[in-house]
């Protein structure tokens, strides 16, 4: 017998069902949210709203931000809906360029959920803003280009990274069972429950601070945690210096700054001082490096390998100029050689442009905002999103988007088009801090690869790319197959 009704089981079906329509209504209250406010938007279903294919791991969320920006063609901008949570996709370049820079005060927080308890979590890419500012000052110095040259040596996406973040050597070349390589697999190959928390994270932080899902690198945090002290103290104890990113961050640690850099004068005000940047934030900051650096290198080599393998007119003619460079650098591949291929830093912005390795931009409105020649006011909390497969594939910015031309980044086009429709590394304060790094590793491993290689596709490489519905970052759901066969 039940209290109110005949029995128990009746009684936890009604109770059950009344909170199945409380949620029902609440959520379909909460779906008019966009109508009310007069802006155009993709109609949310009950309960994931617009993303609930993503965040199922059914579809790469890429692509769904691609699909709602083609939805809203002739729009600059169309409210969604992830679970409860707001967001404005804006198409409008001339807005984007207002959001990441000059209204930035407004929209100065990514918006991307990590618990904090994690150590590893506390670094740039997700330190909200109070934390975030002084920190990117510190580290700004860190990748200038006279840094990056000093760092300069010639290996691949894993090794660089390893070499300058970490200061151990990592052999991923000769030995792809490294232990960085299966750490780094761990951090982007991750299991079902941490690539579900993983695009919590990003696709609905109300909810994953709700669940207080830590984000996934808590697996792999002691690995790189202990590591990383070691790596200090043995530094520290037997006062040895190594070229590498380390050395710059205990520099930061022990003594607040970089030295050497403009920076060190015009920006350590009483902020930037020894003490507030302790070893538990460097180790979190290298790692960071690590996962930032490591997927993205390696994504835009592989990408622009096979599109090279698929054009082979465009291959020759990089290899024609990457082997004229070189012969004038007696073979070696030096930082002044790199910069001197133009027609290299052409397909590496093409691919780019077809392949963006995060193919998102996120921020949070941080104070209501009204959007200019609108009489819309984002509200505070609002996320706020943009898609770089929906700007980098728009025909009205790329013609014959699907087309591999790296011609598109001769100086003429560049100036043909707006600024901001072509955003791989973002815009703003909060661009990439390692943009130089990622696009200087990723063209060393393409030279020294092609000076010695042709690359061709096999019969087993696809022509239709797919990618990975249960990664945020862009890679490929199949194998890349391809054939490298050495040059004469
Ligand atoms: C091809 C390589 C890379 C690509 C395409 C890429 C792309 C991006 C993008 C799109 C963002 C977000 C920018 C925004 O929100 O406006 C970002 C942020 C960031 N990236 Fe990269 N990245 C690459 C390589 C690297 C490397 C090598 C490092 C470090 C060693 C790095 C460290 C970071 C950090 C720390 C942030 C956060 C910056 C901040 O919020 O202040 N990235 N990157």
């Amino acid at each position: 017998m039940g209290v109110f009704l005949d029995g128990w089981l009746a009684e936890l079906v009604t109770a059950l069902s009344l909170a199945v329509v409380a949620l029902y209504v609440r959520f379909h209250w909460r779906y008019q949210y966009w109508k009310k406010k007069g802006v155009p938007y993709d109609e949310p279903t009950f309960p994931f709203g617009n993303t609930g294919l993503s965040i199922l791991g059914q579809k790469f969320y890429g692509n769904v931000l691609h699909e709602l920006y083609k939805k809203a063609k002739g729009k600059r901008f169309i409210g969604f809906f992830s679970i409860l949570r707001p967001l404005l996709l804006v198409r409008d370049p001339e807005l984007i360029r207002r959001i990441l820079i000059k209204d930035f005060p407004s929209f100065h927080d990514r918006g991307v959920f990590l618990d904090d308890e994690e150590p590893l979590n506390r670094q740039l890419f997700f330190l909200s803003s109070a934390e975030w500012r002084n920190r990117r000052v510190k580290l700004t110095p860190a990748f200038t280009s006279g840094k990056l040259k000093g760092m300069f040596q010639a290996r691949y996406t894993t090794d660089v990274i390893v070499s300058v973040g970490f200061g151990v050597d990592s052999d991923c070349q000769r030995n792809p069972d490294s232990v960085f390589r299966h750490w780094g697999r761990r951090v982007f190959a991750p299991g079902l429950k941490v690539s579900i928390g993983a695009r919590l994270n990003f696709i609905s932080p109300p909810l994953a601070d709700f669940l207080r899902i830590k984000g996934g690198f808590t697996e792999v945090s002691s690995f790189f945690r202990k590591m990383i002290a070691d790596n200090v103290e043995y530094r520290e104890k037997n006062k040895v210096t190594r070229k590498d990113f380390i050395d710059l961050l205990i520099q930061i640690k022990n003594k607040g700054f970089v030295a050497g850099d403009k920076l060190e004068n015009e920006k350590s005000t009483e902020k930037t001082v020894a003490g507030d940047f302790p070893l538990e934030d460097l180790a979190a900051e290298s790692f960071g490096f690590f996962i930032a650096g490591f997927e993205t290198s390696s994504t835009t080599i592989t990408a622009s390998l096979y599109e090279l393998a698929m054009h082979e007119d465009i291959q020759s003619k990089l290899q024609q100029e990457i082997d004229e460079v070189l012969k004038r650098y007696d073979g070696n591949i030096t930082y002044d050689a790199i910069a001197e291929m133009s027609y290299l830093d052409k397909v590496v912005s093409e691919s780019l442009r077809k392949y963006p390795p995060l193919p998102f931009l996120n921020r949070e409105c941080t104070e209501p905002y009204t959007i200019p020649d609108s009489d819309v006011v984002v509200d505070k909390g609002t996320g706020i999103v943009i898609s770089l497969f929906g700007l980098h594939y728009d025909p009205e910015h790329f013609p014959d988007p699907e087309r591999f031309d790296p011609e598109r980044f001769s100086e003429e086009e560049k100036a043909n088009r707006h600024p901001y429709v072509y955003l791989p590394f973002g815009d703003g304060p909060h661009i990439c801090i390692g943009m130089r790094l990622g696009l200087l590793q990723t063209k060393v491993g393409l030279v020294n690869l092609l000076s010695k290689c042709s690359v061709q596709p096999t019969e087993k490489t696809f022509r239709n790319v797919t990618y990975n519905a249960r990664n945020i970052l862009l890679l490929p759901a199949q194998v890349v197959e391809l054939r490298f066969v050495k040059r004469s």
